[in-house]
């Protein structure tokens, strides 16, 4: 058994061994503190028994895809790999622990403080990648006293992150590759981490952008935003704006007095009232609101046009200040609806530009970016692509990123094997019981490009090779099982951290790169198993040799009950 002293034995500070400096997970909150009691008190328990050196595999998974869907995208690796990069318990840390746990001898706590993460290794599935129920994300290996205190950590780091890149990836699915997609929700997420983390992983999942300024500082994610409605009605009038004069977007020229370039082609679009609709006068404060902001941002103007009255007022208005912006050679960037039937207004406010176009000869006007948000989630996308909107970009807030439809994902962490012995945890609920044994995860692909099944095997079965038969056994149900001659075999789990062994550890990729790899592993999955209703269960197996040992092992474990 190698020592349990880590840094001792690199002489690196944590972190910083030798394969480079990883940073700290990015919530400082993420400490060896972050974990539930029943970890450290374990942790006592195996030393006292002097037993914490054994060496524990531990599986971390999931049971069941959430959303009724069939696949789930996993996410938060980076973090636990940080997380375990920088393990160390400080000195008031440990002087907490000690009041929290009086009985506890001072040996102990001077092994707490020795220990860190260099002789654990992570074996995982890359970040980003599509992932099914009961195959390992993680493989966590190393003494077990330390490998129960990343327990909660790692549950936590992997859970939300994983639920909200899959709900993400499913907006994603149902909106179509062509729509924007932003993330508004940080103002309705668990608090300031829960908001960081929904910005960080809606991203990997597919979305475009973020209004969250510090996600955006953090992780490099694009920010956008548009206005409020606070804005809009902060305005009486258009006497208040002061400043009124606009540079053309070349420098050739400037107007000294926008605001009647406003109002002059607001006349023009009133007197289109025949052929786009009859409406009076439109809402004055509201024409001040969009000429300031765009005067503020001439390059860029995006008017909220719900305030009001869409139609008689926010939509001419925003043409008003559009056109305006166009004479002096600026491209407004188009409207967001937040409220009322969304399907028809885009489609009203569509006519409408098409409309002006038409008539001012503006061209492109026509194709003004339309945002929708307001409540927005899988099933009103669903229902408004059904009716043919005409909606650039979705704003989507509280569903995404409170995952309302379903609030946790349950990733557990399993031992699988100690000191070699293979281990099992049975449950009357068959979906529950643990498969044992350290094992390898293969994707097998068909003829066609898709993934077919995953398949678990023992850690020295060969692996399964191209175009040579295998069985593929559900692990559990005797009856289900089938033959696969697979075209393209994937191993699944890779070294992240190789702890103190001569491993070759995989890059942790930028976040661009982990959301290219959902993005493009979503599209080559078989539409049947991606689509809403009823879609078809990916088929996740074991080999014919792991499915003999565990019913070997469940049989020898379960006591045999007796009736009288
Ligand atoms: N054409 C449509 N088809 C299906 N759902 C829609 C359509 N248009 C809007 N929705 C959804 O219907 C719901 C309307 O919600 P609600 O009645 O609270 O909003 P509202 O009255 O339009 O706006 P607010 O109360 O914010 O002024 C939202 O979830 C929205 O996304
Ligand atoms: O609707 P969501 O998907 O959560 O998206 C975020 C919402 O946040 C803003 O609303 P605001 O806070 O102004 O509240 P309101 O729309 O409920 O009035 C914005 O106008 C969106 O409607
Ligand atoms: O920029 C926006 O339009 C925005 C940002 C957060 C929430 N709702 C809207
Ligand atoms: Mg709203």
């Amino acid at each position: 058994m190698e020592s349990n002293s880590a840094s001792a034995s690199t002489g690196l500070p944590n972190g910083s061994m030798k394969w480079g400096s990883i940073p700290p997970p990015t919530d400082p909150m993420a400490t060896p503190l972050l974990t539930d009691l029943y970890q450290f008190t374990m942790a006592y328990s195996y030393w006292k028994a002097a037993k914490h050196l054994d060496q524990s595999v531990f599986d971390l998974y999931f049971r069941k895809n959430p959303f009724g869907g069939e696949y789930t995208v996993f996410a938060g690796l980076e973090e636990c790999i940080r997380f375990i990069a920088n393990f160390k318990l400080k000195e008031d840390e440990i002087a907490f622990l000690r009041s929290a746990m009086p009985t506890c001898e001072d040996g102990f706590f001077e092994y707490l403080r020795e220990i860190d993460c260099s002789d654990v290794e992570v074996y995982a599935i890359p970040e980003g990648s599509i992932v099914f129920p009961k195959v390992p994300l993680m493989r966590i290996e190393g003494p077990v006293a330390v490998i129960q205190l990343l327990e909660t950590p790692f549950l936590s780091l992997v859970n939300y992150a994983s639920l909200v890149t899959t709900n993400a990836a499913r907006h994603r699915l149902v909106a179509g590759q062509s729509k924007t997609l932003l993330e508004f929700g940080l103002r309705r997420a668990q608090g300031p981490d829960g908001g960081i983390s929904a910005s960080r992983y809606c991203y990997m999942g597919g979305f475009d952008a973020t209004s969250n300024v510090s996600a955006g500082r953090l992780f490099g994610i694009p920010i956008r935003g548009t206005h409020s409605h606070a804005f809009v009605s902060s305005f009486m009038g258009l006497d208040e704006i002061v400043g009124k004069t606009l540079q053309s977007r070349d420098g050739s020229s400037q107007c000294n007095d926008f605001v009647s370039l406003v109002e002059s082609w607001l006349e023009k679009i009133q007197g289109l009232k025949s052929s786009i609709g009859l409406y009076g006068e439109t809402n004055k404060s509201e024409l001040a609101a969009f000429t300031s902001y765009a005067l503020a941002f001439p390059n860029n103007f995006l008017a909220l046009v719900d305030t009001y009255d869409v139609m008689r007022s926010g939509v001419p208005n925003f043409c008003a200040v559009a056109l305006a912006l166009s004479d002096l050679g600026y491209r407004a960037s188009g409207i967001r609806l937040d409220s009322g039937d969304l399907a028809y207004l885009s489609i009203q406010s569509r006519k409408f530009f098409a409309a002006v176009e038409r008539q001012f000869g503006v061209v492109g006007f026509e194709n003004m970016t339309i945002t929708a948000s307001n409540d927005l989630n899988e099933e009103t996308i669903d229902a408004l692509n059904k009716q043919g909107l005409e909606v650039d970009a979705f704003g989507i807030g509280t569903y995404l990123v409170t995952c309302y439809a379903q609030p946790a994902l349950g990733c557990v962490f399993k031992l699988v094997e100690i000191n070699g012995q293979p281990r099992i945890k049975l449950s009357e609920d068959v979906t529950k019981v643990s498969i044992p044994c350290k094992k390898r995860c293969y994707r097998l692909y068909g003829k066609e490009g898709y993934p077919l099944l995953d398949i678990m095997t023992g850690e020295n079965e060969p692996a399964p090779k191209v175009r040579e038969r295998i069985l593929c056994r559900h692990p559990f149900n005797e009856s289900k099982r089938a033959y696969v001659v697979p075209q393209h075999v994937e191993e699944l789990l890779k070294c992240y951290w190789p702890g103190n062994s001569s491993k070759e550890r995989e890059e942790l990729p930028p976040i661009k790169s982990i959301r290219t790899r959902c993005v493009e592993q979503l599209d080559h999955m078989r539409p049947d198993h991606m689509r809403r209703l009823n879609p078809t269960p990916y088929k996740v197996s074991v080999s014919a040799k792991l499915y003999d040992f565990i019913h070997f092992l469940w049989l020898s474990e379960a006591p045999v009950g007796e009736l009288q």
